[in-house]
């Protein structure tokens, strides 16, 4: 008598994580083995990149900011910063974006970015939850914030940026 295949599909687990290993630490970013569980219930691990420091009050990593800059009589535009991006040796167009800062909202966090970064005052419409961009990679996260600018206000008609001592950003 032939051996009966089963055409069944396998039970899968829920799966997590049992440990979290640091490889190596920097200033900024952290190297860790994360040992999980496969939908099988077997254990295996992944190569996980996670900003360093434990910042209190903060619901993400970061923001990333979506402003629109209003005008009487122009087309509305969505502002973008050049920016030279060491990981990849070249420049990028970017929203304003940056890291939130301890005890930080992420609203104001987005309009402290973008006012360093483009000169801009804005005001805050909308802000999602913190979202993983990136998963497959690291836990960081994000807020994507959307602003107005009005354009026709004072502040807004001679945008000055307001740089650190690293930053090299256009606007
Ligand atoms: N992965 C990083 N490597 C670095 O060498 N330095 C880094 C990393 N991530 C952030 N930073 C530094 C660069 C800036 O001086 C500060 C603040 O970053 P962020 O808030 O993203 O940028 P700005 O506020 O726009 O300067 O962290």
């Amino acid at each position: 008598m032939a051996a009966e295949t089963s055409t069944e599909v396998p039970k899968t687990a829920r799966q997590f994580v049992l440990k979290e290993e640091v490889i190596v630490e920097r200033k900024w970013l952290k190297l860790e083995e994360t040992t999980y569980t496969d939908p099988f219930g077997k254990t295996r691990t992944w190569e996980t990149v996670k900003r360093t420091g434990n910042k209190k009050g903060v619901s993400a990593d970061g923001v990333a900011v979506i402003a629109v800059l209003q005008r009487t009589l122009h087309y509305d535009c969505i502002v973008l910063v050049k920016q030279f991006r060491p990981p990849i040796n070249g420049y990028c167009l970017e929203f304003p974006a940056g890291l939130i800062e301890e005890n930080e909202t992420a609203e104001s966090a987005a309009l402290r970015e973008l006012e360093e970064e483009t000169g801009y005052k804005g005001e805050v419409v909308e802000c999602t939850p913190a979202l993983c961009l990136d998963p497959g990679l690291s836990n960081s996260s994000t807020h994507i914030v959307s602003v107005t600018i009005n354009g026709d206000d004072a502040e807004n008609t001679r945008p000055k940026q307001k740089l650190d001592d690293g930053g090299t950003l256009r606007s």
